[in-house]
C-alpha cells in the first residue's frame, strides 16, 4: 500500500500545468493570470471632481456660512467626459460634474447639496479647504505600477481592475476542461425510472460539480455500463476536449472492475491502494500525456479521492501552489476510531463560536453514505499512526468548499 502522500506526490509529478493562452477579458473569467500586468497611464488619469457642485477657488469660500453665502458668477458647466480645457479665475465657479475633470485654477469642489444649485450664479453657504471633493491624478495607481501578477485569480474585481487599466486582452492559464466519467450498469441518468436493482448515477454530477469549484470547466459525459469496449472507447474520444479525464467506479476487486481491466497498462496508468479511507483503491496515470484520475465509485470515496488528490492536481495545471483544502484546527465533539495505519477523512459538521472551532463526527461514516457527506462542511483528519481521538481533543478538519 502507498501512503495519501505518496501518491499526491507521484500525480502532482506527473501532471503538466497548461500551456498560457491569449483570451479576450471576459473569457478569462476565473482562469488564472499568467502575465504581470502594469498600469500605462496613472488612475484616475487626470484630478477630478468627486461630486456634483461646483468647482471653486477655495479662498473665495473661506468664511462663507448659512448667514452669509458666497455668491459666484457660474462660467459654465463640465461634464464627466468634456475634452475642453477649462480654467477658472478667482472670483468664479464652474458647475461641474463627478469624474469630470478638474478646471486649471480650481482647487475645491463644493457639493451642490450646500449651494442653491444656481446655474448663472450659486450661492455657497459653506466652506471647504483646497483640494476638497478632488481625486488626485494616480491616487488609485501611478502609471507603471503592477496591479495583477502571475498565478491571480481573476474574479470580478480583477477583471474590473485590468479593464480599468485598459486591456482587452490578457495571457492566463486556461480553466481545465475535465471530463467526468461514471461506469457502472447499474447506473440511470436522475429524472428516469429504476428498474430493480438500479441506482441513479450521483457521482458524475458531484465530481463535474467539484471540478467547477476547484477552477476547471467540468464535462459530464453520460455514463457507461460495465462493459470494456465501450469504457475504453468513451475514454478515447473523450480524450480530444479534455485536459483531464475523471472516472468513478470500476478500480476494486470485483469481477466487472472495467476501469482497471480496460486501463492496465495503457499508458502510464497504475492502479494502488492508498492507505486512507474511505478511498483507497485509487489509479492514476497518462493517457497520450492527459492525466486520467479513476475514483472509486462508492461516492462518498469518490468525493475525498477528489479533494485529496485531483483538487491539488488541478490547481497545479492552472499554475497554482497545489494547496490542499483550507484546513483549520478544532476541538473534537465525540470519540473517532481510525484503523491503524490509514489516514480517515471523517466526515464531520464544523461550528465556530467565541473563538472557537469546534467538530463533531457526522452520522453514517459509511462511504456509501452520501447523506453524511452532504450535511457535513469538513473532513476530519485522523492521522495514520492514531486509532482513537477521545472528545475534547484537538484535530485538523479540512474545510469543505461551501
Ligand atoms: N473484495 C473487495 N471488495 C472491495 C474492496 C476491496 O478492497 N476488496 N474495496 C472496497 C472499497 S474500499 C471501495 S471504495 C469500492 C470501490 O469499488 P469500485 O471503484 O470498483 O466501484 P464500484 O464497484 O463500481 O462501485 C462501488 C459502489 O459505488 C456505487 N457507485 C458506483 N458508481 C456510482 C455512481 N456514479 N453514482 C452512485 N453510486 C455509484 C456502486 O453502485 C457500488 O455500490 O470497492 C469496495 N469493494
Ligand atoms: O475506499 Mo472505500 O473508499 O474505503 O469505501
Amino acid at each position: 500500500m502507498r501512503t495519501v502522500d505518496e501518491h499526491l506526490a507521484d500525480i502532482l509529478g506527473n501532471v503538466p500545468v497548461l500551456p498560457p493562452l491569449d483570451l479576450a477579458l471576459m473569457e478569462a473569467e476565473g482562469a488564472v493570470l499568467a502575465e504581470q500586468v502594469a498600469a500605462p497611464v496613472p488612475l484616475p488619469p487626470f484630478d477630478n471632481s468627486a461630486m456634483d457642485g461646483y468647482a471653486v477657488v477655495a479662498s473665495d469660500v473661506a468664511t462663507a456660512s448659512e448667514a452669509e453665502p458666497a455668491v459666484l458668477p457660474v462660467i459654465g458647466d463640465i461634464a464627466a467626459g468634456d475634452s475642453g480645457v477649462s480654467a477658472i479665475r478667482p472670483g468664479l465657479a464652474a458647475r461641474i460634474m463627478t469624474g469630470a475633470p478638474m478646471p486649471a485654477g480650481s482647487d475645491a469642489v463644493i457639493p451642490v447639496e450646500w449651494t442653491d444649485g444656481g446655474t448663472a450664479s450659486v450661492r455657497i453657504s459653506r466652506s471647504a479647504p483646497s483640494g476638497h471633493y478632488i481625486r488626485r491624478a494616480g491616487e488609485d495607481v501611478v502609471g507603471g505600477q503592477i496591479v495583477a501578477g502571475p498565478g491571480t485569480r481573476l474574479r470580478a474585481a480583477q477583471i474590473g481592475m485590468l479593464a480599468a487599466v485598459g486591456r482587452a486582452r490578457v495571457l492566463v492559464r486556461p480553466k481545465p476542461r475535465v471530463v467526468v466519467l461514471s461506469t457502472g450498469s447499474e447506473l440511470r441518468e436522475p429524472g428516469t425510472a429504476l428498474a430493480p436493482g438500479q441506482i441513479w448515477d450521483s457521482n458524475s454530477f458531484m465530481l463535474t460539480a467539484a471540478v467547477i469549484e476547484a477552477g476547471g470547466v467540468g464535462y459530464r459525459q453520460t455514463m457507461v455500463e460495465d462493459d470494456p469496449r465501450k469504457v475504453l472507447e468513451t475514454l478515447e474520444d473523450q480524450l480530444m476536449r479534455a485536459d483531464a479525464l475523471i472516472t468513478s467506479g470500476g478500480v476494486s476487486m470485483g469481477a466487472r472492475d472495467v476501469v482497471k481491466e480496460v486501463l492496465t497498462g495503457v499508458g502510464t496508468v497504475q492502479f494502488s491502494k492508498v492507505a486512507m479511507r474511505p478511498g483507497k483503491p485509487q489509479g492514476f496515470g497518462l493517457l497520450e500525456g492527459t492525466p486520467i484520475f479513476t475514483l472509486p465509485g462508492n461516492p462518498v470515496s469518490a468525493y475525498v479521492s477528489f479533494q485529496v488528490f485531483v483538487r491539488p492536481a488541478l490547481l497545479a495545471m492552472q499554475g497554482l501552489p497545489p494547496a490542499a483544502l483550507p484546513v483549520v484546527t478544532a476541538v473534537l465533539a465525540a470519540d473517532v476510531t481510525s484503523g491503524a495505519g490509514v489516514r480517515q477523512f471523517v466526515r464531520g459538521k464544523l461550528s465556530f463560536s467565541q473563538g472557537t472551532y469546534t467538530v463533531a463526527p457526522a452520522e453514517g461514516q459509511g462511504s456509501h453514505q452520501l447523506a453524511a457527506l452532504a450535511s457535513a462542511n469538513g473532513l476530519i483528519i485522523v492521522p495514520e499512526d492514531v486509532e482513537t481521538l477521545p472528545a475534547g481533543s484537538q484535530v485538523e478538519v479540512l474545510s469543505l468548499p461551501s
